[in-house]
């Protein structure tokens, strides 16, 4: 798992861990690793630019310009504030033969010390004008200048980073935004931190969490997940939620709902029947997507509600909970429940647009209902009430398919049926489903229908890292 620490939480740290350091030894180390990555990424070019700005990341800039000097680069330092530029960092630059321009000459790459963790807003005037002429690749400093350090937000120009060294631990843009290749250099700052502000989880932690069967388990004993999905309009639905469903985990399915024939037609291994009273018990339902939203749809909704198990509400039930408040109301209050909205029912839900902190978004709906509130799109945000964040980013935008939010639902509900904690099985769910739409789009758009199909593929991938 990655951790990923808020501005706040880095400062204090720093403070801490500054207050027990020989002063400027932090800034050299941290310097010395944006070195050490700019002479990888030269590869024996031997031209750098630097932009340094006001604080301590243009001070970082400039140490990384004194090793690099040391090591015999051609170093140019462009100074956005000269009377404010770190005197130490650009004493010791100067005194290893660093130059300082007004413009950056030609070079082969350009170290991005604008700004750091004290950033805010775009990129002011005379700094974009700068950035706008660099064709050079660009090693960003901390984080790419012009991007919000908490948020991954952009308002107007910023860097664009092929690559980003990071200092002590990473902060939320390097989960939010693009920052390129991010590096990572220990300055000795973890013992100071917090529990992260957000994680992020890798192959490896959605491997150890994924249900296996073991030798003593049979169909039930892994957890039966009920299906609540689809109508007579929108069969396809059902189907693809039950056949994620199917295809997540091991044990059994079962289905109800009016997309009874088309759903066993296509997966003779759920057990299915037309109506919710029918269905038997489950561990979880996933209820909503194609559901509909008329009076059947609302009882459908309060059926699964009242079940005694955990929920995962998605697409229709989440409009039903916004046209309806007192569905929501009249739940058991101790029932789980895994809001999976995207930006449009997020809206309806919430009565407010998402905006563009996601993550604060994410939280604040997480918080209003007291429900896991899983925000869909590029990076999915998932929030428990509890205030514990997780994101996923796609690796690519093929899963921006219709369809493919009914796959997600289902996979959820299968990790809860199986006991996942909740939180875990939503970040899990969105970790497998975005990959398991790049393994299917290899390149090319793909129907929601052959992303549910390469879900065992995905698992396979998480699963392959572990011994
Ligand atoms: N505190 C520490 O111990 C360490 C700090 N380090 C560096 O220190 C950085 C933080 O330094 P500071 O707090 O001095 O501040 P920054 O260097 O992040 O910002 C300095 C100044 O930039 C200007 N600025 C703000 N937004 C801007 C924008 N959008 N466009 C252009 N200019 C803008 C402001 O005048 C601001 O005061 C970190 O990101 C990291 O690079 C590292 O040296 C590691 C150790
Ligand atoms: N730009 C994107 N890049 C990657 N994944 C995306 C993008 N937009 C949406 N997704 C994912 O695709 C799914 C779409 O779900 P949803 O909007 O509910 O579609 P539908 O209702 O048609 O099933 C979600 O899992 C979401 O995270
Ligand atoms: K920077």
């Amino acid at each position: 798992m990655r951790g990923f620490w808020s501005t706040e939480h880095v400062k204090a740290a720093e403070d801490r861990l500054l207050a027990r350091t020989p002063e400027g030894a932090l800034m050299r180390r941290a310097s010395f690793g944006v070195a050490t990555v700019a002479l990888e990424l030269l590869g024996g070019r031997r031209r750098v630019g630097l932009l340094v700005g006001a604080g301590n990341n243009g001070g970082d800039a400039l140490w990384a310009g004194y090793f690099l000097r040391r090591r015999g680069v051609a170093v140019t330092a462009v100074l956005l504030d000269p009377d404010r530029a770190h005197p130490a960092g650009l004493a010791a630059f100067r005194r290893a033969g660093g130059r300082v321009a007004s413009e950056l000459p030609e070079v082969d790459l350009v170290v991005d010390g604008v700004v750091g963790l004290s950033a805010s807003g775009p990129l002011r005037p005379a700094a974009a004008a700068h950035v706008a002429k660099v064709t050079a690749p660009v090693l960003a400093v901390d984080l790419p200048s012009g991007v919000d350090p908490d948020t991954g937000v952009t308002g107007g120009p910023f860097v664009e980073a092929h690559t980003t060294v990071t200092f002590g631990c990473r902060k939320p843009v390097h989960a939010l935004a693009d920052c390129g290749d991010v590096r990572l250099v220990d300055i000795g700052l973890q013992p100071e931190l917090p529990g992260p502000d957000l994680m992020e989880l890798e192959d490896a932690d959605v491997a150890f969490a994924w249900p296996v069967p073991g030798v003593g388990d049979d169909k039930y004993s892994q957890g039966v997940t009920g299906i609540a999905a689809g109508s007579a309009t929108y069969p396809g639905a059902a189907v693809l939620s039950t056949g994620a469903s199917v295809l997540a985990t091991s044990g059994m399915v079962r289905y109800a709902g009016q997309a009874a024939d088309a759903v066993r037609a296509r997966w003779p291994e759920s057990i299915c029947t037309g109506s919710i009273t029918d269905a038997g018990r489950v561990q979880a339902w996933s209820v909503g997507p194609g559901l509909g939203t008329g009076l059947s749809a609302e009882n459908v909704l309060r059926y699964v509600l009242d079940a005694g198990v955990p929920v995962c509400a998605d697409a229709d039930a989440i409009t039903m909970f916004a046209n309806n408040p007192d569905l929501w109301d009249a739940r058991d209050p101790d029932t789980t429940v895994v809001l999976t909205p995207h930006d449009r029912e997020y809206a309806r839900l919430m009565g407010e647009e998402v905006g563009t902190d996601r993550v604060a978004a994410a939280k604040r709906a997480a918080e209003r209902f007291n429900a896991v509130l899983l925000l869909k799109g590029n990076t999915t945000i998932v929030a428990d009430p509890g205030g514990a964040v997780a994101v996923n980013r796609s690796r690519s935008a093929w899963p921006a398919t219709a369809g493919s939010g009914d796959v997600l639902s289902g996979m959820i509900g299968s990790l809860l049926a199986a006991g996942v904690y909740p939180l875990l099985a939503a970040a899990c769910a969105a970790h497998v489903h975005a990959l398991a739409g790049e393994l299917a789009a290899d390149g090319a758009p793909i129907p929601a229908s052959s992303l549910m199909a390469a879900i065992p593929d995905a698992i396979r991938s998480v699963r392959a890292v572990t011994p």
